[in-house]
Parts: structure tokens; sequence; C-alpha cells
């Protein structure tokens, strides 16, 4: 029941609330949530979409509390926020704009729908905001497509901290209503026993994102929630330590698989994709015309567009083969790739061997732990027994070929190959999966795309936007994991 001083808006609230909670929307009891946090609360605001009663009243709540700021258009936070940013704006004639969470790889490959131009103001809409971590990541798309975001409007901000970490990325969150409203109105309309109520206080009290804590309480996540500078800074090889400076300042975490047959080719695919990646990743010996002007004119672009490079080159012999494979014949690699990779299959005497060639020239070595490609053996004890054989040989092996994490070591480097913006196969057992499952859910560190980008009509515009969804993911990731 409305009291006298009760304002309309407020009833409105309070009633939402209570009709959120006759649907099922908020639920009390013990959850498991995606972080593996017990919760004795659980929000799923998307069964609202069963109810358009409660859809169209929640639209004109979140337009009452942001119609008297200016913007030019609305963007929901995919998915849930879709439907509701489309009844706000359909209802008071604002463009509206779509977020997709990752580019279609063809056609005009855009990942900001709609028509808008440099420098408009877009205001975000969300359902529910815990640590911001999902508005913040849709305001990072929207400005690296040019688009200037201010403001933000949720139904709920469960009071764990969003407000704090969007108002230090310069984003104003406004807010229907908070989670203690949650509380009191359904303790006073009898839908909540006050032990409850004391229950899930005290959860979201003892919950709440602290930006300034992230490592000290980072206990089972740390190397998810250490920045790329001070990954950077715990390394003692050379060449990771760049590696890691580089992803920082580039804000890149994409490896080009540049896997094309000519030279001339393959420079002006570098050349232009250059300024996104952190890594380029060759085969030299898939060029019909290689010459050492190749390599030179490769190393000038390394240092042009400051990227490391990788020559995939599998070295899977005895020591001393590999030393002449490493150093001699046509490619002379020790001279020119910062970095190659080797199979583990025989023993620790394959990276001995590159090691003694490469050690003192600065090179580095990753070892092959997991492969992309379906049926592939290297999984279970040969994959823990290469990881064995990396710490041991610290000083050389820097990280790993791998499709999941499989250290936990924070100054090893997981790359992952088998990305494009769709998961997916070949038709000869290469594996694909998305940039937010390898770098989000996965944990790797650089993922590397192939025909993604070099067979896509523009091959700097697919760059481009595999490194926004590739650090996108990674500091979606950071969030999450600071969720203490
Ligand atoms: O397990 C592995 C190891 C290496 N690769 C290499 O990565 C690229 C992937 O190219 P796409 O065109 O993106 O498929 C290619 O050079 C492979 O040799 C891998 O795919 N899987």
């Amino acid at each position: 029941m409305a009291t006298p001083m009760m304002t309309c808006f407020q009833e409105r609230v309070e009633q939402v609330i209570e009709r959120l909670h006759d649907v099922d929307a908020v639920k009390f009891g013990n959850f498991t949530l995606k972080s593996g946090i017990q919760s004795p609360v659980y929000f799923d605001l998307r069964v609202m979409i069963s109810h358009p009663d409660i859809m169209v009243e929640v639209s004109k709540l979140l337009w009452d509390k942001i119609s008297t700021s200016k913007f030019d258009s609305l963007c929901g936070v995919p998915y849930t926020a879709l439907p509701i940013a489309t009844l706000m704006s359909a209802a008071n004639d604002v463009p509206m704009l779509i977020r997709r969470k990752e580019a279609k790889g063809y056609g005009t490959n855009k990942l900001i729908e709609g028509k808008f131009k440099e420098g408009d103001s877009c205001f975000i809409v969300e359902d529910v905001v815990s640590s911001g971590s999902s508005i913040l990541e849709t305001a990072q798309s929207l400005s690296s497509s040019g688009l200037v975001v201010k403001e933000a409007v949720v139904l709920l901000n469960r009071e764990q901290g969003g407000v704090e970490k969007l108002d230090a990325n310069g984003i104003v969150l406004h807010s229907v209503f908070t989670m203690t409203d949650v509380l009191n109105v359904l303790s006073k309309r009898g839908k909540m026993k006050p032990d409850m109520v004391t229950t899930v206080a005290e959860y979201i009290a003892a919950n709440k994102f602290q930006p300034n804590k992230e490592i000290l309480s980072a206990k089972p996540k740390i190397n998810d929630v250490l920045k790329y500078s001070e990954r950077a800074a715990m390394c003692t090889n050379e060449l990771s330590r760049r590696l890691f400076g580089i992803m920082d300042k580039k804000k890149s975490n994409l490896a080009l698989s540049a896997d094309v047959t000519s030279s001339k080719e393959l420079l002006q695919l570098v050349d232009k994709t250059g300024p996104h990646v952190c890594m380029v990743k060759t085969h030299v010996d898939i060029l019909e015309d290689f010459n050492q002007e190749v390599v030179e004119k490769l190393t000038s672009l390394a240092a042009k567009h400051n990227f490391v490079l990788f020559e995939d080159r599998k070295f899977a012999d005895i020591g001393n083969t590999v030393m002449h494979q490493y150093s001699g014949g046509v490619y002379h690699i020790s001279e020119w790739a910062d970095l190659i990779n080797a199979h583990a299959v025989p023993g620790p005497g394959v990276i001995h061997g590159l090691k003694k060639i490469g050690a003192s020239k600065g090179r580095a070595c990753l070892l092959i732990a997991e492969m992309s490609s379906s049926g592939n053996l290297a999984k279970g004890s040969y994959s823990q027994d290469t990881v064995k054989m990396a710490e041991e040989n610290k000083d050389f092996v820097i990280g790993f070929i791998c499709v999941s994490k499989v250290s936990s070591d924070p100054t090893f480097l997981h790359m992952t190959p088998g990305v494009q913006l769709e998961a997916g196969k070949d038709n000869l057992g290469q594996q694909y999966l998305t940039p937010s499952e390898v770098i989000g859910n996965r944990g790797s560190d650089i993922m590397i795309v192939g025909r993604g980008i070099y067979q896509a009509q523009d091959p700097a515009l697919a760059a481009k936007q595999f490194q926004i969804a590739g650090y996108d993911a990674y500091m979606a990731r950071m969030a999450e994991a600071m969720i203490v």
C-alpha cells in the first residue's frame, strides 16, 4: 500500500519489485553463481520477456529516470537489456544502437549496428549491475567505434561496487532501485522472512567489488586479475617481459597467423594489420619465394609496429638436429625470429638444443602442451609432463601453445590457436573457439588468428575487430575475477 507521502514513481517501483518477485525473476535460497560464489539471492530478469506488462513498465521507469539527460542514442547491453532498450527507443522516438557481442566476420563486419557519427553520445541501458563489468565492456566497444559514453541506467543496482567502478571509468550510473530497496519492499509486503533479509544484506555487504584489494584478495585466480604490466614486472625472461609490455601498451592480445604463400602478400598483410597485433606468427617454409630480404623487411615491420615475431616451426627432433634446423638451412630462423616453439615428445633434449642456439640471442621458446585440431594426442598426462618440462627450463621456455589454461604461473604465457569470431570447424579438423571463450572463459593470454583475418575482405578491419573482442574479453575477465 502506498503511503500518502509516497511519490507515484516510488509506488510504481514497489509494484514492479513485487511483480518481479511473483514471476520468479528474484529468488532467495542457495545459488551457485557463474564465478563459483554461493549466493542467497538470484536475479533472472530474462523471465520478463514472458510478461509484456512488466517489460513495458520497466522500460517506462528506466526512461523516467533518464528523461532529463541529453543523448543521441540508446544501447542495451546484450542480451536481457536489448528488448528493454527497444521499448524505450520506440516509445520515445530516440534512435537505438546494438552492440554485437562478436562481429559477423563477413559483410560489413561491424561491432555496432545502427546509424551514428563520431562524437555522438550514447546512453547505455542494463537490467542488473553488480561489478559494472558488462556495462564497461559495452562502453568500451561503443567508444572504440567513436561514440561518447558518459551515462548508463540500470533497473537494479546490486550495490556490489558497480557505481564506483563505472565512476572510476567516467560513467555515471543511474538506477531505478537498489538491492536494499528490494529487501525493504519485499519484507514490508510480507514476501521475505526477516532472517533471509539479514542473510542477503550480509552477503551483499561482504561481496563488494573492491578495486584496491584486487591482488591481495584474488586467491584462486591470481593470474586472472594481474594486469599485463604487473605480469611483465614479474618475468625474468626479457622476451616475455617485452611481450607483456607490448600487450599492455597496444591493448592487444592478438597474434596474427600470417599463413600466406607469397612474400609480397605477407609483407602487405603484416604492414596493414601491424597496429592491431602484439605478435605475428609465420610459417616461412610455406613461402614460395622465400629469401633473406623478406625476413629483413619483416623485422623492420616488427620494429615499426612494435610486435614480436614468432616462427611456428614446431621443432620435434633430438637436440643436435634441432640446433641445425634452428640456426642453419635456408631459413636461419634463430637470426630473426624472437620466438619459436617445440613439441615435448623428444624429451628435454629438444629444449636444450634450441637453448644452446637461441638463449644468447635473447630468443625464447613455447612448448606445445595442447593442440586445436580434433583427435590430437596432446592431452592428459602428456600435457602435464610438458608443463613440468617448461617449469624445469624457465630460462628459455616462456609459455605454451594450448587450448586451456595449463599452468597457474603468471609468468607463463598461454597462446591459443583455432580462433574465429564464431565457433566452428574447418574441413580438415581445425576447431574454432571465439575470443570471449578463449580469453574470457579459458583464461588464455594470446589468441592466434589466421584465416579469420587474412581471408577477410578487409584484413586490417578484421584485425581491429579481433583486437577489440580479445581485449574486451580480457577486461571482462579481470573485472569478474575481482569480485571477491
Ligand atoms: O594446435 C595448433 C597449433 C598451431 N596452429 C597454427 O595456428 C594457425 C591457425 O590458423 P587458422 O587459419 O586461424 O586456423 C595455423 O598457422 C596453424 O598452423 C593451430 O592451428 N593449432
